[in-house]
């Protein structure tokens, strides 16, 4: 059975050093058992500061860099390199620096990759490897939006009902307004699912699921465990 846990600290530093904390302890955990360990990044604000933690972590030389498998839970659909792309700011943050195996490094596709800008193409390009490499996930990182949203599924919107492993959405609430997004059942895969947040723009939000309402981020749920890391700000509401 799924076990749900709430982890609140003090702020938003000390948020991004106890999950970048954890992040490289799970990931050695899993090296230990599997050989490699499989982890989906989230965009955001709270995301980039975990990965600069990470990248300062002694224990980080513990992990074989070269058998990580890296995902991402959603991007903004824009050209390979521009700042907002999750994907840049993961590669700024930490992951330049980090010997990585490039084919490990699954990006999901930029609106001037190989199906320009198709969104839907690109995203059933990033189902079909995600289905290649078995859907296995050890730990999947999700920011929660100040809507409720967890990737870029967006509360009341109509991706939510789109059915697939990663799906294209149009319109979000938040720019840029296309984008490519794991869907809920793809995200319920993961071993383990951390929903991080921090500031008092998301205590409504995490108050909200907590007390068991529904959002996007109420529905986003681990096969074995699913973590609340916040910061005391964004469990003001609880
Ligand atoms: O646009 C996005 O926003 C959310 C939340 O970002 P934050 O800066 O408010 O933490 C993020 O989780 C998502 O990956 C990203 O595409």
């Amino acid at each position: 059975m799924s076990e749900t846990v709430v982890v609140v600290v003090p702020d938003a530093d000390i948020l991004a050093s106890t999950v970048a904390a954890r992040l490289v302890i799970r990931i050695i955990d899993a090296q230990a058992v599997h050989g490699t360990a499989s982890v989906v990044l989230t965009g955001g604000r709270v995301a980039a500061k975990v990965l600069r933690q990470v990248r300062d972590l002694p224990a980080a030389a513990a992990i074989d860099w070269s058998r990580v498998d890296l995902w991402w839970g959603d991007e903004r659909f824009l050209p390979s390199g521009d700042p907002d792309r999750n994907e840049t700011q993961a590669r700024e943050a930490v992951l330049d620096t980090l010997p990585l195996d490039p084919a490990r490094v699954h990006a999901m596709p930029a609106s001037d990759g190989p199906d320009g800008d198709d969104a839907d193409a690109a995203a059933a390009r990033y189902a079909a490897a995600l289905s290649a490499a078995g859907l296995r996930f050890d730990v999947l990182m999700l920011g929660v939006g100040e809507d409720g949203h967890v990737a870029s599924l967006f509360p009341g919107h109509p991706v939510l009902e789109k059915e697939g492993i990663a799906v294209a959405t149009y319109d979000s609430p938040k720019p840029p307004p296309t984008r490519i997004t794991l869907t809920l059942a793809t995200i319920g895969n993961a071993d383990e699912v951390w929903l991080v947040a921090a500031g008092p723009d998301k205590a409504e939000p995490i108050g909200t699921v907590l007390r068991g309402g529904d959002l996007p981020a109420a529905r986003a749920r681990g096969v074995r465990k699913t973590l609340f890391l916040l910061d005391e700000a964004a469990a003001s509401k609880r």
